[in-house]
């Protein structure tokens, strides 16, 4: 999770060899300021990979717009880790620029592996986060009970994660990502964990959030959900965007005009 204040560039100690990591540029001049407006995350990767001279992922960029979901959907091994490590200026080598618009230019990256601390309880992860994030003590007293709630996790609020199942550490990576209500989220395969409540009460929040203007980046294996859920698509196979646009576009790249996501997908890959 993070918030940007001034243009930064992630090049440091030539770590990451060129990845510009950077706010929305206010050029009024442009005719479709409009439309610029809305992108609250606009991505270019050229080329990343983990040792230099081997990029895994080429040509990949897309844009995400306030209230949009999009699908970065690709079979194992395609990509789609790698994109997202690209997009958070983790990665060592990579040739990349990382726009970030909104109205805070601000983001929340939801792991697919829960990270937490082995001594802090749920209660303290989410004052940790409100308190990183500069949230007024009362905002993040009523949106962390809120969120409790919502997610059936009040009775363990002061247990430590060590012991929480799959799920619940999932649930609490996810909280901790609504706590701070960005402009953008990254999230990275949420469903795996997930009880078919949770994963109601999770699109419930998703979708409350995409009303109040959250743009969101998803990567997933499940298809069928991301077939009901997504605006669009972004679909990765061997390190190449294959077919991008929504379920119609997809489906017309495929030659398949009724199927399934799934089918495209099947086809495509
Ligand atoms: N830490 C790493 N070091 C070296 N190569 C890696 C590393 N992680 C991934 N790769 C390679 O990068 C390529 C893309 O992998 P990536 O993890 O991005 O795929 P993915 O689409 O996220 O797959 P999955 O659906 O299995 O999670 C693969 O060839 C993979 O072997």
């Amino acid at each position: 999770m993070k918030e940007t204040e001034e243009p930064q560039e992630l090049n440091a100690e030539d770590e990451i060899e060129d990845v510009v990591y950077d706010e929305d540029e206010d050029e009024d001049e442009d005719e479709d300021e409009d439309e610029d407006d809305d992108i609250v995350l606009d991505v270019t990767i050229d080329e990343a990979g983990y040792e230099a001279g081997d990029p895994r992922i080429t040509n990949i960029s897309f844009q995400v717009r306030r209230g949009q979901l999009l699908g970065l959907i690709g079979p194992n091994g395609a990509g789609k880790s790698t994109t997202i490590k690209t997009l958070l200026g983790l990665l060592k080598h990579a040739k990349a620029k990382v726009t970030l618009g909104g109205v805070n230019k601000s983001y929340a990256y939801v792991p697919e592996q829960p990270v937490f601390y082995e001594d802090l309880t749920l209660w303290e992860h989410l004052d940790l986060a409100g308190a990183a994030y500069g949230l007024k003590y009362e905002v993040f007293e009523e949106t962390a009970e809120r969120l409790l709630k919502q997610f059936g996790m009040e009775n363990v609020r002061n247990d430590l994660p060590a012991g929480f199942s799959k799920g619940m550490k999932q649930k609490m990576m996810l909280m901790l990502g609504f706590l701070v209500q960005p402009d953008v989220y990254i999230v990275d395969e949420p469903f795996l964990g997930l009880d078919p409540r949770a994963t109601k009460d999770f699109l419930k929040l998703l979708q409350a959030e995409r009303k109040r203007g959250a743009g969101v980046l998803m990567s997933t294996h499940v298809l069928d959900t991301a077939e009901k859920i997504c605006d669009d698509f972004v679909l990765i196979s061997g390190g190449k965007v294959t077919a991008s646009g929504n379920l119609e576009t997809i489906r017309s790249i495929a030659g398949l005009p009724e199927a399934s996501l799934f089918d495209c997908f099947d086809e495509l890959t």
